[in-house]
C-alpha cells in the first residue's frame, strides 16, 4: 500500500496546529528536527516539512497529495487548487490598510496610487473586479513599513489582532478576505491514496466536532426537568438518569461552546446543580 503524502508549514504560523491535528487524528510522527520528511508509526502517512508558499506547486505537480496550508496562500498561488476541510486554526483577514491620516476609506480610493503588498494576485483580482487601476509593489514581508518609509500610499497584508497595524501607524480600510488553515488536496492524488485522505478527513472532523462541544452533566431537580430540557440541544436528545436521592434526576448532552454561557445562566435559573463541564476529544457522528 503506498503512503499518502502530505505537506506542512515546516516552520511558522501554521506548524504547531499543524502537527497538534495530526497528533489529535492518532498519527504519531518520530520529528527529527531538520527533517525535511517524516513517516508516521501507526498511519500510510508520510509528512513533507515545507514552507506554506510553495505548498501550491507541490500539490499542482502531485509531488505531495495534501496539504496542511492557509486558505489565502491558495487563494493567491493556488487558484485552481481545491481544499476539502476548513481546520479552524491560523485565521486572519487580508486588508487594504492606509497611513491613519490618510483620506482613503475604501480600495477604490486608492486608484492611482501604489500599493505594497506580498500578495500581488489577491490585489490585482479585487482591483479588476472593481476595475480600479493601481500601481503594485510586490515585496516579500515587512509590507506594513511601506508607508513610512515612502514607498506606497497603501498596502495589502495579513491582519490578525490589529496591532502590526497599530504600531505601524496603519489603519483597515478594506477586508479583501478571510483566511483559516485548509487542507487542501492534489489535483494528481490517485484513488488509493484518495481513500487514505478520507479517513483522515473522517477523523479531523470528530476531532473539530469535538473541539466546538463541552459534554455536560448536572443534577436537575424533577419537578423542573422539562423546561431544563427544553434549554439543552444534545445530539439526539439528553439523557435522563434517576438520582439516588429521590425528586432528581441526573442529565447528560452536548453543549455547542458558542451557545455554553448563555445555556450555563438558563439551567441555573432553573435549579440545576452540580453542573459539570468536560472537555470533548473526539465526536464521531
Ligand atoms: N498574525 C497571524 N494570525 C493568524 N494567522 C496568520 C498570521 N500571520 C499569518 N497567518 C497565517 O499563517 C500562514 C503562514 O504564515 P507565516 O508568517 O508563518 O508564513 P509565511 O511567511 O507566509 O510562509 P512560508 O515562509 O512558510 O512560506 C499565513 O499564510 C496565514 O494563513
Ligand atoms: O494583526 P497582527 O496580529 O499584528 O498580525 C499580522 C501580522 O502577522 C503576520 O506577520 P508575522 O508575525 O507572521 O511575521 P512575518 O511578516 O515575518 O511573517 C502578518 O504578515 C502581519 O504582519
Ligand atoms: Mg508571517
Amino acid at each position: 500500500m503506498s503512503n499518502l503524502r502530505i505537506a506542512v508549514q515546516k516552520s511558522g504560523r501554521l506548524n504547531e496546529d499543524s502537527m497538534q491535528i495530526l497528533k489529535d487524528i492518532g498519527i504519531s510522527i518520530d520529528n527529527g528536527i531538520d527533517q525535511l520528511k517524516a513517516s508516521a508509526r501507526n498511519f500510510p502517512v508520510e509528512v513533507f516539512y515545507l514552507r506554506n508558499g510553495d505548498i501550491p506547486q507541490y500539490l499542482r505537480d502531485g509531488v505531495v497529495d495534501a496539504a496542511i496550508i492557509g486558505e489565502n496562500i491558495l487563494i493567491e498561488k493556488g487558484n485552481d487548487l481545491a481544499f476539502i476541510e476548513r481546520l479552524g486554526f491560523s485565521k486572519c483577514k487580508v486588508s487594504i490598510a492606509v497611513p491613519k491620516e490618510s483620506k482613503a476609506n475604501s480600495l477604490k480610493d486608492l486608484a492611482g496610487k501604489r500599493i505594497a503588498t506580498s500578495y500581488p494576485e489577491t490585489v490585482m483580482k479585487f482591483l479588476k473586479e472593481q476595475n480600479i487601476d493601481a500601481q503594485l509593489h510586490t515585496i516579500s514581508g515587512s509590507v506594513e513599513i511601506a508607508p513610512n518609509i515612502g514607498l506606497a500610499d497603501g498596502i495589502c497584508d495579513i491582519v490578525s489582532s490589529g496591532s502590526t497595524l497599530f504600531k505601524n501607524g496603519l489603519k483597515e480600510i478594506e477586508v479583501l478576505l478571510q483566511s483559516e488553515a485548509v487542507l487542501a488536496v492534489s489535483p494528481k492524488i490517485s484513488e488509493e491514496r484518495s481513500v487514505i485522505l478520507q479517513k483522515i478527513q473522517f477523523r479531523i472532523q470528530s476531532v473539530l466536532k469535538g473541539r466546538d462541544s463541552k459534554y455536560v452533566l448536572l443534577n436537575a431537580p424533577n419537578d423542573k426537568l422539562e423546561a431544563i430540557l427544553n434549554l439543552l440541544p444534545g445530539m439526539r436528545s439528553p439523557t435522563v438518569l434517576p438520582l439516588a436521592e429521590e425528586g432528581w434526576s441526573s442529565v447528560h448532552t452536548v453543549i455547542s461552546k458558542n451557545e455554553f454561557w448563555d445555556i450555563i445562566d438558563g439551567l441555573k435559573e432553573n435549579g440545576a446543580e452540580g453542573i459539570l463541564v468536560c472537555p470533548i476529544e473526539k465526536m464521531v457522528l
